[in-house]
């Protein structure tokens, strides 16, 4: 019998607290991310972990959290029959390395049973249970989780109820309230040891599988295992009815609105500019000459680019971004704004020399779609040509702002005045 494992003649040992705790994760973990339903509470015909935010789906958001930690070695993803040809193309398209594709079940117990199972030819010491529609998981939660089930042989997340939980009569009264104060809700991830959890659910009977929504309690009715329960934030919501969608999606493009990576060369007119716009965009701005520099290279995994050109024609310089970028694999995955600042002196060539009857920038920025790069173009006259410099300063900042939030197909390649 294995350490742990489960005997309903004798249940475990209570767990010696002296036994050594690992403060560490050192051993083998996996994960099995249930993602077999079909959403219908969102009212949606695509099951909600396949929905798409910037051309990318739930699920892999989700899977992307989980293979971002290095102590994680495999991800079981379990998904309906049905799905599990785009389930793959998934993890094709976005190059998820981890991912291992099983099929699912009638029931969430019944899906996650199947990708326990999965991973009984190379038991992991950990098994991480995390719905694939809850995406905002952090490492340091997950390690506190894996941590404890090491140590108890199940842990759970729990956050504070927001409303009060009641029971009814079969009449539909209410008879009594519970003392919210006692009760919490239930969330994932939740860890166990495999031992535990592959018992747990051999000991399952079919009501269990069929009618259950809570792993820790098959740990406690099968394996005398109390889990250890454990706060966790906020984000760990699950993404349920269709309101949670447009948060989720909310979320998850905060972090592109909040930085850009702006490539100057070596103009004094462009550093005037960009210390202008410093001061006006409520954006982090990481400023490089250029990006070829290997310190520069963190540089790569931004949301949102601005190429800060000066009179000749430098269709070469966006040509050269989207080069590095390329490299580092970051275009076909999601769409990355290119903003093309041209700024043009009286004597200079315009940036914008039309190539027929267009501006440059709309046939280049043609060109880059299919590679899920949104490139717009904003021209001002340079500080000296211009009486009206902190009008322009402000009117470029604000297109930014909006080109960056809005990400719009419609401003694609086109050569905005400011
Ligand atoms: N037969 C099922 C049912 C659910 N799940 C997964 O379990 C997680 C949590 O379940 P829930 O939020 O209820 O998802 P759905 O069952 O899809 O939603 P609904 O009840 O609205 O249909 C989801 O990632 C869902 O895909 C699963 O793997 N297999
Ligand atoms: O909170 C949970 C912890 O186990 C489950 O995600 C929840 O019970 C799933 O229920 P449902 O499938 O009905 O949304």
């Amino acid at each position: 019998m294995l350490d742990g494992e489960c005997n309903p003649d004798r249940p475990p040992l209570p767990r010696d607290a002296g036994t050594h705790r690992a403060t560490s994760v050192d051993f083998p973990v996996c994960v099995v991310l249930p993602a077999g339903g079909t959403g219908e509470r969102t009212g949606l015909q695509t099951p909600k972990q396949f929905w798409s935010f910037l051309e990318r789906p739930l699920i892999s958001y989700t899977i992307d959290a989980f293979e971002r930690v290095s102590w994680i070695q495999d991800v079981v993803v379990v998904v309906a029959k049905e799905n599990l040809d785009q389930m793959s193309g998934i993890v094709q398209r976005f190059g998820h390395r981890k991912v291992r594709v099983v099929t699912g079940g009638s029931t969430r117990h019944r899906s996650i049973y199947n990708g326990v199972q999965a991973l009984a030819e190379d038991r992991p010491e950990v098994v991480i249970i995390h719905d694939a529609v809850r995406p905002f998981v952090e490492e340091d939660f997950l390690s506190k989780i894996t941590l404890a089930a090491k140590e108890h042989g199940a842990a759970g997340a729990i956050r504070p109820l927001v409303s009060t939980v009641i029971a009814t009569t079969s009449e539909g009264f209410l008879d009594h309230s519970l003392e919210r104060a006692k009760y919490r809700a239930s969330e994932t991830p939740q860890g166990f040891t495999y031992e535990v959890i592959s018992q747990a659910y051999q000991r399952s009977s079919e009501s269990d599988l069929e009618f259950g929504t809570e792993c820790l309690h098959l740990a406690l009715q099968h394996c005398h295992i109390n889990a250890k329960l454990i706060p966790g934030p906020p984000t760990l919501w699950k993404v349920t009815y269709r309101w949670d969608l447009a948060a989720a999606g909310s979320i998850i493009k905060e972090p592109m609105l909040q930085s850009a990576c702006v490539v100057s060369g070596d103009s004094v007119h462009a550093a005037t500019l960009i210390t202008a716009l410093q001061k006006a965009l409520h954006m982090k701005l990481h400023v490089v000459t250029d990006l070829s520099a290997e310190k520069h290279t963190f540089l790569l995994k931004e949301w949102n680019y601005i190429q800060v050109s000066v009179d000749v024609c430098c269709r070469s310089d966006i040509e050269a971004l989207v080069t590095q970028l390329e490299v580092e694999k970051r275009v076909l995955q999601y769409p990355l704004v290119i903003i093309w600042l041209c700024l043009n002196t009286s004597n200079g060539k315009s940036c914008s020399t039309t190539e027929g009857k267009k501006p440059a920038i709309t046939d280049l920025a043609s060109s880059l779609e299919h590679k899920k790069i949104l490139l717009y173009g904003i021209q001002l006259p340079t500080p000296q040509d211009s009486d009206c410099w902190e009008t322009s300063v402000l009117k470029v900042s604000d297109l930014i702002s909006v080109l960056v939030k809005e990400r719009s197909p419609a401003l694609v390649g086109q050569l905005l005045q400011a």
